[in-house]
């Protein structure tokens, strides 16, 4: 029903701490469309003073029309009054992966018109279609009936920066495209959306619009519980030495039957081997038989090393696959998905394992670790010198720890276990939302707010 978009864009307004700049970010669809207008139609009301509206389009460049619809939502934008940038995806486009790099890319440029634009956060028109399918594809993956089952957070940080928000995911599209029709407003259709070689579009096509929500056995706020117990565990029975060890207590190290506790591991294991995704079903259950059996012995997964002895389990990185990485002069990189290594210097340097035994292996002994995982967590730990080999002296770089799992996306409901992270790795916390917490720590509680528990209602 249209009147509940409108609704809805007034709830979102009352969830924030404090009134602010809201960047919508608008493909020019019709729910992005929907959610400009009804934020439009609630601010310009006087529901909340305070509060100003801008808006971005990106322009992927993948289909030979989108600049021509970016320009037309530039118009609309004008007509309404509301100040808005077009931005274009520059540069090659890889030839596989193109959704996900045109994701990863649309935040960043999102990130970057907020701050052009002097907003404080960035809302999206996510539906509870989009929710749906989500849960569908995490479901197919095998994902589903864990911590994936609680679909797409209501809130999410984006490169540890800005929040994205998804006022929206308690609507259908039915109700916005109503909405808009209404008040006879148009909109694209984006002809990706039909194409079925997008796994998106096949699982929207098998859910034929269906609003029934398939049984998912984690809620959002059940995820958010669980992220706060797991921040607790990890607190009690996990120390991470020189970032680059973790040292597990060995009581608790086979617990892998607790749902918490596993994901707490594991999430640790992902930033120690750099990557921004947990493992797979079949390496989790690999990565369980053997903590389980509880004897002496290593594995490997995740490009991370579980080094069982009698007196506790070490995690660190495989010394394999470890590339090189030159930066320039003033810039940063990432090496290894694991640190952001600053150049300092007016030269260029370069970023590798070292070949033998180096200060790394010393402070892991003084750390108090047995010299054998000293020694080979210590072949994984990052060494910079000058590209140039004429060049002597020490370096000045700034290293410091990338929580890749993270330091991207976000999902709001794991802030907690996020921090509890960030914290072992010498990290500062996550910022926090601009709206009241799903699971605030010192506010509500696990109730959160009525946008964001119609999301929840539903997984
Ligand atoms: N080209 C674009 N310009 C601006 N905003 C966009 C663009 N494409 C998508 N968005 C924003 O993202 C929302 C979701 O779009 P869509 O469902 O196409 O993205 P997705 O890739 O499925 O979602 P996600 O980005 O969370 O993975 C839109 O409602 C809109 O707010």
């Amino acid at each position: 029903m249209p009147e509940t978009v409108i609704a809805a864009a007034r709830q979102f307004l009352r969830s924030f701490a404090k009134p602010c700049r809201i960047l919508a970010a608008v493909s020019g669809g019709s729910d992005s469309k929907g959610l400009l207008v009804a934020l439009h139609s609630a601010i310009g009301n006087g529901d909340r003073e305070g509060f100003s509206l801008a808006a971005c389009t990106i322009d992927h460049g993948l289909r030979p029309e989108s600049a021509e619809e970016a320009a037309a939502v530039a118009a609309f934008c004008a007509e309404l009054g509301i100040p808005h940038l077009v931005r274009r995806w520059q540069g090659d486009k890889p030839q596989t992966g193109i959704q996900a790099a045109a994701r990863q890319k649309r935040y960043e440029l999102l990130a970057d018109a907020a701050a052009a634009l002097d907003a404080d956060c960035i809302a999206t028109g996510h539906t509870r279609d989009d929710q749906l399918e989500t849960i569908a594809m995490r479901r197919a993956r095998g994902e589903g009936y864990g911590p994936g089952g609680a679909g797409m957070a209501s809130t999410m940080l984006y490169g540890r920066r800005i929040w994205v928000l998804r006022p929206f995911l308690g609507l259908s599209r039915a109700d916005i495209r109503g909405f808009l029709t209404a008040r006879g407003v148009e909109w694209f259709d984006d002809p990706s959306n039909a194409n079925p070689r997008f796994e998106r579009v096949r699982v929207r096509s098998e859910l034929k619009g269906s609003q029934e929500a398939p049984i998912a056995p984690w809620s959002a706020a059940q995820r958010a519980a669980s992220s706060a117990r797991a921040a607790a565990l990890i607190e009690s029975h996990v120390r991470v030495h020189e970032t680059i060890v973790a040292e597990v207590e060995l009581a608790q190290a086979g617990n892998m039957n607790d749902a918490d506790w596993r994901r707490a591991l594991l999430s640790v294991a992902a930033v120690l081997g750099g990557r921004n995704h947990l493992p797979g079903h079949a390496t989790i259950e690999r990565i369980s038989g053997f903590l389980q059996k509880g004897m002496p012995g290593r594995m490997t997964a995740g490009g991370v090393v579980y080094d069982r002895r009698p007196n506790g389990l070490y995690l660190y990185r495989e010394a394999r696959s470890l590339s090189a990485c030159v930066i320039d002069p003033g810039a940063t990189s990432v090496w290894d998905g694991r640190f952001n290594v600053t150049n300092g210097e007016r030269h260029p340097v370069v970023v590798t394992a070292p070949q033998q035994d180096s200060q790394w292996n010393q402070r892991l002994i003084d750390a108090g670790l047995p010299p054998g995982v000293a020694k080979r967590a210590a072949r994984a730990a990052p060494q910079i010198a000058p590209a140039q080999a004429e060049i002597a002296g020490s370096i000045r770089a700034k290293v410091e720890c990338r929580i890749a799992l993270y330091d991207t996306f976000l999902p709001g409901f794991d802030r907690t276990m996020a921090d509890a992270v960030a914290l072992l790795f010498g990290r500062e916390r996550y910022p926090a939302p601009p709206v009241h917490d799903l699971f605030d720590r010192n506010g509500e509680g696990p109730g959160g707010l009525p946008w964001q528990r119609d999301a929840r209602t539903l997984c």
